[in-house]
């Protein structure tokens, strides 16, 4: 068995992990820690996990959390996760980082678009965390910096055409849409019910969202050249999800049903990319709860564009599922174990 820990529980990628976990065959959950409800069991917390975790949520404090687990899962806060990661590495624990903290190449990229990174030794060599680009390097790695939400379904709907340099490059826009989940579960007044129960608005409009940069140093090595994109996220008032619609310029004349064909080979054997037959667009109800990304495809022959769609659960594909299947990945565990589990019906 492996013991790990969750760091950061009583959050909503926190409990998603918890949740995730309790159906791993080969893991026991050791460790669960909370800033504010620690002292408090679990199941009172979070009711959904009554008579299935029997602990108390417990404080962050770094040494005894690495005693208690071999692999930590850090889902706090950016900044917050780079206070204790060093620690848990100094011990000879293996991490799974939730945040933003260890997922870019060049430590000034992180300092102009989040603050100065405190940890530039370990940012070294903490690996990506998207297993269809980096397999290899997961498997091996101390430290995994898990992609961002929407990255995951950019990321994952463009790697085709950029691979097979179908598109012009500097032509990406990405529009993407997100449940209210995706913002965490901290009290914030622009995230109550009657601020987004009965609108959808797009925010962090005019090129400043921090997951720009993390897009573009993951499409910048695929293409093996710098690329900028455009990108608008919008809240949506759902709980959970992230639809992705992402255009771009074709070089050539390419029909849906080629590009369906070039998807499917190339996500052949990828346990968690689904490729929509032409006609059929994605839609986030399709892969609610699951680890699922469905990618569908359509060609604007009026503009030259190509037109990709992709769903992902946020909290799942997003966050907590694409964790676990970067641990399953380092521990040599088959890859989808403890994430068989189908969407959830609408
Ligand atoms: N939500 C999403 O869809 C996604 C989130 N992420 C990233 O994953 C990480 C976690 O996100 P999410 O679960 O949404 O966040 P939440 O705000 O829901 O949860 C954060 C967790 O961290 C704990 N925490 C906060 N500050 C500290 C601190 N200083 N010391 C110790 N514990 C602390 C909180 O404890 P308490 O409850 O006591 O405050 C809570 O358990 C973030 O970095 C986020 O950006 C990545 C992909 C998708
Ligand atoms: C809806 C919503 O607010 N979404 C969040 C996504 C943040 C997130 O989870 O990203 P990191 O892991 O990179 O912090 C946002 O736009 O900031």
């Amino acid at each position: 068995m492996l013991n790990v820990a969750v760091v950061g529980a009583s959050g909503y990628t926190g409990v998603e992990l918890l949740r995730l976990l309790y159906c791993h065959p080969e893991v026991a959950v050791t460790c669960i820690t909370s800033e504010q409800s620690a002292g408090r069991p679990v199941a009172v917390v979070f009711p959904t996990l009554r008579n299935r975790y029997a602990q108390v949520l417990e404080n962050l404090e770094p040494v005894r959390v690495a005693q208690k687990a071999d692999l930590i899962f850090t889902a706090l806060p950016h900044k917050a996760a780079m206070e204790v990661v060093p620690t848990f590495l100094e011990l000879g624990k293996r991490v799974v980082d939730l945040s933003a903290d260890y997922r870019f190449n060049d430590p000034a990229v992180y300092e102009k678009w989040y603050e100065p990174h405190m940890n530039p030794e370990n940012l070294k060599e903490a690996v990506y965390g998207l297993p269809e680009i980096r397999r290899e390097k997961i498997g091996d790695a101390r430290l995994v910096g898990n992609p961002g939400c929407y990255p995951t379904s950019v990321i994952l709907g463009l790697m085709p055409l950029l691979n097979k340099r179908l598109i012009d490059p500097s032509t990406v826009i990405a529009d993407s849409k997100s449940g209210v989940s995706g913002a965490g579960r901290g009290a914030k007044v622009e995230n109550l019910y009657c601020e987004v129960n009965d609108g959808f608005k797009a925010y962090g409009v005019g090129g400043v969202h921090r997951h720009i940069p993390e897009i573009e140093q993951e499409l910048s090595l695929l293409a093996g050249k710098p690329i900028t994109i455009t990108f608008t996220p919008h809240l949506v008032p759902m709980d959970r999800g992230i639809l992705s619609t992402v255009y771009a310029r074709l070089t050539g004349t390419v029909s849906v049903a080629e590009l369906v064909k070039l998807y499917a080979e190339f996500y052949d054997g990828e346990p968690f990319v689904r490729v929509l037959p032409a006609g059929n667009v994605p839609s986030t109800a399709h892969v609610r709860g699951s680890n699922f990304c469905d990618i569908g495809l359509a060609v604007d022959g009026r503009t030259g564009r190509v037109i990709v769609v992709s769903a992902i659960d946020n909290l799942v594909k997003g966050a907590a599922g694409q964790a676990v299947q970067n641990m399953n990945i380092m521990y040599g565990f088959p890859e989808a174990m403890g994430l068989e589990g189908l969407p959830l019906f609408p």
